[in-house]
């Protein structure tokens, strides 16, 4: 019934719908409150999927995507698979397996029959329970009946932080011993009772999850301190020691063959660097603007989904992070906490430190225009300094290595952080057009817009056009369209195309940046700076809040050091005759 709903937070609503388990008619109710809190606006027909091959020079050949053009009417909705940065491919896959006799008992059984289910031997298996792993979509499972806590878990007197970091599990074992018998459904509205687990499938999981977690916690207690690391890709190596195959996937996937995510590294050692000599470099000043925001460094952490999957904390570790290093965060809409819950840290780290920290919010044209319209408007009015509108993931990706682990059973409990929706959300639309930027721009209420995500020359042109500040060349890491070229050789063709262009616009690049040296190379040819996709990741994983300082401290080293050797002192004086490329790869 509406009214069981009407109480809750926009979010709550939202995740009821999603979690596929409120029965039919509650679930259309839910719907319609949703849409009255955010009316659609219209959406324009058609279908797009546009590629123009570039047959490039002797050892490179990219292909350069264009953003939000609708050209052909291949209507590519039927074949789009969901799967996006936000929802696991092999978790999804699974669960298109499943969906049909899960959900639907699950459906007889909470919607229709309610705590009546174990009397008549139904259970929600602890797969189910799995998929609601996530900040906003939590269940747990205590002393056998399930829970959702998504909400509860923001008021909860020991911190929200314990319950996600447990969101999808039993936690009888962590609950029984703090708290008294029933204080959590004594403490929970009726609806937010799920059903009831089989004690069988309990007890063999708990066995099997308390061998997982031994193995994670060995393997983390084996880490070397994070002052011991002296580059990027150790930070990487480490996660991987004890990251889950399936986590560690998702995270190092690529698209197809993975040429891309390749030559975003190797991009950067076609070019060697001419360093000049003999002057003064006592002080350096490394500090510049990103998306228009005062930054210690030029980088910026590059918005990636599912920090979760890595550490408990997420994208809270980042959040500390960069607010102590003073760089600039940039939110994934499809990031494992609410934008909210990420936002309230924000505020708490910039009351902390005494200045606000750079934060900046990512953002998809949703198949549903509702739902990233309600996340744009959040995101401008708590603050956030600029929107990235990622244009390079209008249909889905290929990732084969995720195919390949669907139904994976090396894990203890698959789908365990992964996997989150039964609905999942339509980032994929690929109707998306330039002249949905009108609305963007009036729901931004000013706030500069970048599109992220951007190849050719022409789409910064029309970027330019549009009034957009600026456009990050990107190929999403090679985990969209494989042999995209890469964000750093586009910035070197578009500079030598039209230098004038590059500099009335602002341009940014991300794609295998590893090293100080590349950071330097990037704004050489006009970046005003650079992100970072997986580095941050991985290092949260593996040391938190900790780690994500210490990629910053690693980078800011090598930065500094390469501009003395260099011999320049400030950002402004990097410049592309500083650089020489072995590749000329547009001629
Ligand atoms: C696991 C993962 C999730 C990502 N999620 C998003 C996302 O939600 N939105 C987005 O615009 N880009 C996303 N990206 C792309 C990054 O923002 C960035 O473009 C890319 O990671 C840069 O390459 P790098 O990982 O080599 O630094 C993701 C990348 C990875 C690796």
């Amino acid at each position: 019934m509406i009214t069981q709903i009407l109480p809750a937070s926009r979010t709550a609503a939202r995740n009821l719908t999603s979690v596929g388990l409120i029965s039919k008619a509650r679930k259309s109710a839910t719907r319609s409150y949703i849409s009255n809190l955010h009316p659609s606006s219209k959406r324009s027909p058609g279908g797009c999927l546009t590629i123009l091959a570039l047959t490039g020079g002797v050892l490179a050949i990219g292909l350069l995507t264009r953003p939000i053009v609708a050209e052909s009417q291949v209507n590519v909705e039927k074949e789009q698979r969901e799967d996006i940065d936000g929802v696991v491919s092999g978790a999804k896959g699974s669960k298109k397996q499943h969906k049909k006799s899960e959900v639907d008992a699950a459906e007889d059984l909470r919607g229709e029959h309610g705590p009546d289910a174990e009397v008549q031997g139904q259970y929600l298996s602890l797969k189910e329970v799995a998929r609601h792993n996530l900040s906003q979509d939590a269940w747990v499972v205590v002393e056998g009946k399930v829970f959702d806590v998504s909400d509860f878990h923001k008021y909860h007197p020991g911190g929200s932080a314990i319950i996600v970091a447990n969101a999808g599990r039993d936690v009888t074992e962590i609950f029984k011993p703090v708290h008294p018998p029933k204080t959590l459904e004594n403490n929970l509205p009726p609806e937010s009772f799920k059903g009831y687990v089989n004690p069988e499938e309990v007890a063999a999981s708990a066995t099997a999850v308390k061998a997982e977690q031994e193995r994670v916690a060995s393997a983390r207690s084996k880490l070397p301190p994070p002052e011991t690391m002296l580059g990027l890709d150790e930070i990487e190596e480490a996660a991987k020691s004890f990251l889950s195959p399936r986590v560690a996937n998702y995270y190092s996937a690529s698209s197809l063959d993975g040429y891309s995510t390749a030559e975003n590294r190797s991009a950067f050692r076609k070019c060697r660097l001419l360093p000049r000599i003999m002057k003064n470099v006592n002080t350096v000043a490394p500090q510049t603007t990103i998306f228009g925001i005062p930054s210690a460094l030029p980088i910026y952490v590059s918005p990636s989904s599912n920090a979760l999957l890595g550490h408990p904390d997420g994208e809270l570790n980042i959040t500390r992070g960069a607010a102590k290093t003073g760089i600039v965060q940039g939110i994934s809409a499809a990031a494992s906490f609410p934008l909210e819950e990420i936002l309230d840290e924000k505020d708490r780290m910039d009351e902390a430190i005494g200045e606000k920290m750079g934060i900046v919010y990512q953002v998809y044209l949703q198949k549903d225009r509702s739902k990233h319209e309600a996340q744009v408007r959040e995101a401008v009015e708590r603050g956030c300094q600029a929107l990235l509108l990622t244009v390079d993931s209008n249909v889905g990706d290929l990732r084969q290595s995720t195919e390949k682990l669907k139904g994976t059973t090396g894990d203890i409990q698959p789908g365990r952080r992964m996997d989150p929706f039964s609905d999942p959300p339509g980032y994929h639309d690929p109707t998306q057009e330039w002249k949905d930027l009108v609305k963007l721009k009036e729901l931004a209420q000013g706030v500069p817009i970048y599109l992220k995500g951007v190849c050719h020359i022409d789409d910064v042109r029309k970027a330019k056009e549009a009034g957009l500040a600026g456009c990050i060349f990107s190929n999403h890491g090679g985990r969209q369209l494989d042999q995209a070229r890469t964000g750093f050789d586009s910035l070197r063709q578009i500079y030598y195309e039209d230098p004038k262009l590059c500099k009335e616009i602002e341009l940014y690049i991300d794609g295998g940046v590893r090293r100080g040296t590349d950071v330097l190379q990037a704004l050489a040819f006009g970046a005003r700076g650079v992100g970072l996709g997986r580095p941050f990741l991985y290092a949260q994983a593996a040391y938190g809040e900790q780690g994500v300082i210490r990629t910053v401290r690693i980078l800011e080293n090598e930065i500094l050091n390469a501009m003395r050797l260099m011999s320049v002192t400030k950002i402004e004086e990097i410049k592309p005759s500083m650089v020489e490329c072995l590749q000329e790869i547009w001629k």
